[in-house]
């Protein structure tokens, strides 16, 4: 067998005589097996964890989906999953049918055991080799799909739509993690150049010896050549992330290329001419890498044409059930995790956490919940890790030992503070919305607020709560 762990191989079939006899020459074969009897048992059994192989049987007696439905949805969800259809002597020609829908092949009961376990072996061969390269593509870059039905999602998609009908140069800025590198392929895949190469230069991983050769390409004695990022982007975009890293040498020769749309390659003597638009990211300040002499002004104008602002996920947290929801499809398609929901008290949990890595910290929590967790019903909130990372833990340790040595009255005063900003953080500065989960009238909120001294203000486009230490000023509590 050409893989090292046991595969994991679901049986469909309504006769138990067939289930068991397949399972045994499979498991004969060092294969691990699951088995299910109609099309609900499938369905739980694909969505707690998608398999490496399905044998699945076209007719299914007592069953809620044929098998051609089962087969549909498996394509639709889980497109790297083989399945390998059992048919009867009767039924070649829905067999012949299935294939074309996408099943990876038949066999014809009764059926020859030589036969099966070659179908199986190719089918997992297969299957091996689509998931490696799902896993290539997922390198170079994953899908350009912006989850985040928010208003500080909606704003940004809308600046993204309106920019990308132009040609005008984009510079992204935003915290690491927040979704940059997402926000440059939509751009992309809204322009005229969407069918044209989308290629990215990380400017902090490129050692600052090699920058130029791989940005610009190489020229041999000969007159071969190896193209740069440049000459790959042509017709399509650059993405230039981690901008502020390129080094200084570099961006003056990337200037060039901007004003002149022309470069050599290193060696070469030729004009190469490019079409190609620049889109940039940063999540440092960039005037103050100019100031502190890092940066080059001129190029910072010409990158900054249309500046967009990517926001944090700490002003956005009315997305983080959806985006939860679209890690776990994702993670369940790339990687077989369980297909699980989100239960109301994680929920709540999630949208007060602090969040500093932002989108890809969620991400990572969805992971690591997927993996060390149940295998299939909602995800509960004892589930959740107790603080998504270490720094956030010792605030709250700090805020135990602080309450520890204070009398009721002010303990309960400090908790009420630190309880009442996180849920007005979560529900995004809406007062409305924060008094009818707390359990207080709106007018009984704002005195609570005005009282222990927490005003909402506009940070980056979203409202957050915090402690007005401003004597009298600094803002006031409103939706
Ligand atoms: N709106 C979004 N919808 C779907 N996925 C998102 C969204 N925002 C971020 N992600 C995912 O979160 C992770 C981090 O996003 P991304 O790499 O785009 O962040 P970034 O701002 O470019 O980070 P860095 O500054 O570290 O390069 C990726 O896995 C990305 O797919």
């Amino acid at each position: 067998m050409p893989e090292t762990a046991p595969s994991d191989i679901l049986i469909v079939d309504d006769e138990a005589d067939i289930r068991e006899l397949v399972a045994d020459i499979l498991e004969d074969e060092g294969h691990g097996t699951r088995t299910a009897a109609n099309s609900d048992a499938a369905m739980d059994q694909m969505n707690a964890r998608a398999p490496d192989l399905m044998v699945l049987d076209i007719w299914l007696k007592d069953s809620r989906m044929d098998g051609i439905e089962i087969l549909k949805t498996v394509k639709r969800d889980n497109p790297n999953v083989p399945v390998i259809i059992i048919s009867g002597h009767g039924n070649v020609e829905i067999a012949v049918a299935a294939v074309k829908q996408g099943a990876y092949d038949f066999i014809e009961k009764p059926f020859n055991i030589d036969k099966l376990l070659m179908t199986v072996n190719r089918a997992l061969e297969t299957s091996r080799l689509r998931r490696e390269n799902a896993a290539l593509r997922g390198q170079e870059g994953e899908q350009a799909e912006l989850i985040g039905a928010g208003a500080a999602m909606r704003g940004l998609r809308q600046s993204l739509d309106r920019v990308a009908r132009s040609n005008g140069r984009v510079l992204l800025s935003g915290p690491p993690g927040s979704g940059k590198d997402v926000a440059a392929r939509y751009l992309h895949g809204q322009s005229d150049r969407a069918t044209k190469p989308f290629v990215v230069v990380n400017s902090a991983t490129i050692e600052p010896e090699r920058m130029e050769e791989v940005l610009f390409g190489v020229e041999h004695e000969d007159r071969a050549h190896d193209k740069g990022l440049f000459e790959r982007a042509h017709g399509g975009t650059l993405f230039i992330d981690e901008v502020a890293d390129m080094p200084v040498g570099t961006q003056s020769k990337i200037l060039r290329v901007l004003v002149d749309q022309a470069f050599t390659r290193i060696n070469g003597a030729d004009t190469v001419r490019v079409d190609v638009r620049v889109v940039s990211a940063t999540n440092k300040d960039l005037k103050r890498e100019i100031e502190e002499g890092r940066f080059r002004q001129d190029l910072y104008h010409r990158l900054n044409v249309v500046p967009i602002e990517v926001p944090g996920l700490d002003s956005r947290r009315d997305d983080i059930p959806e985006l939860f929801k679209h890690f776990v499809d994702v993670l369940h398609k790339e990687q077989g995790l369980p297909r699980r929901d989100l239960s109301e008290d994680a929920i709540a949990i999630l949208q007060t956490l602090p969040w500093p890595g932002h989108v890809r910290q969620l991400r990572n929590m969805v992971e690591r919940v997927l993996i060390l967790g149940a295998d299939s019903g909602p995800i509960a909130a004892s589930e959740l890790p107790q603080e998504p990372d270490a720094s956030a833990g010792d605030n709250r340790d700090q805020l135990s030992a602080a309450l520890a040595g204070l009398p009721l009255r002010e303990a309960r005063e400090v908790f009420e503070r630190e309880y009442l900003i996180a849920q007005i953080n979560r529900f995004s500065g809406n007062i409305s919305r924060t008094a009818n989960f707390v359990g207080m009238e709106r007018s009984a909120l704002h005195r609570k607020l005005k009282s222990l001294g927490i005003v909402t203000l506009s940070r980056g486009g979203a409202r957050m709560a915090t402690v007005d230490d401003v004597e009298d000023g600094g803002g006031d509590a409103e939706e």
